[in-house]
């Protein structure tokens, strides 16, 4: 069973592509910041408050675990690859990890003054730093990744789901032939 993970930089379109991803592939969708907040009892803005990232982390941590081979797609939050174990979760067979590489002015122009975000909500300059030091983080972490930008989520799915398909048949052949 394929659990299917999008992951990117703040505004890259992980849960706008998610929902439709798995409308159209017909599998249910999950999205790691929602999980967080039904089971801290709080937005994320006041989790980074009152228990700081390190335990946000720990919580985005268990939470992609706890999809693990289940048939869906998941929208991660951008720091789902700060994380060591997750990157090494993410790149092994139970997942099949899509990055969205956007361009830093498309996220710009996309979330403006966005305030849900804590680590969003700061200069330009540690914006795009952290946006940088994500990027090497995001291609290590994926198995595939698509230029995202302003391409209609359409065709972003068509795309996201020929490489799926490509990528199963071609897993279900080896499997095939480690077993004959
Ligand atoms: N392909 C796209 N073209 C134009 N706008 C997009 C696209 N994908 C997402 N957006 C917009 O960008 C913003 C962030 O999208 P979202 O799905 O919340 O990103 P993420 O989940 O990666 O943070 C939303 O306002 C959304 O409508
Ligand atoms: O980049 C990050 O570290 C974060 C991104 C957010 O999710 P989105 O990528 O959906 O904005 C959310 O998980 C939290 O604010 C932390």
């Amino acid at each position: 069973m394929t659990t299917f993970v999008l992951i990117g930089f703040m505004g890259s379109g992980k849960t706008t592509i998610g929902q439709y991803l798995a409308h159209s592939m017909e599998i249910p969708f999950v999205d790691t910041d929602d999980e967080i907040v039904n089971r801290v009892g709080m937005s994320i803005p006041k989790i980074f408050e009152h228990y700081g990232e390190p335990y946000f982390r720990k919580v985005e941590s268990e939470v992609l675990k706890s999809f693990s081979k289940q048939s869906c797609v998941i929208a991660t939050g951008g720091g789902i690859i700060e994380l060591d174990a997750n990157r090494q979760m993410l790149k092994n067979d139970d997942f099949l990890t899509i990055w969205l590489d956007t361009q830093f002015d498309t996220i710009m122009n996309r979330l403006t003054n966005d305030e849900s975000r804590p680590l969003w909500n700061q200069n330009v300059e540690k914006r795009m730093s952290l946006f940088n030091s994500r990027q090497p983080l995001y291609d290590v972490t994926s198995h595939f990744s698509v230029k995202v930008d302003d391409r209609p989520v359409e065709d972003l799915v068509e795309e996201i789901k020929r490489y799926i398909y490509s990528y199963t048949t071609i897993e279900t052949e080896r499997q095939y032939d480690e077993n004959r």
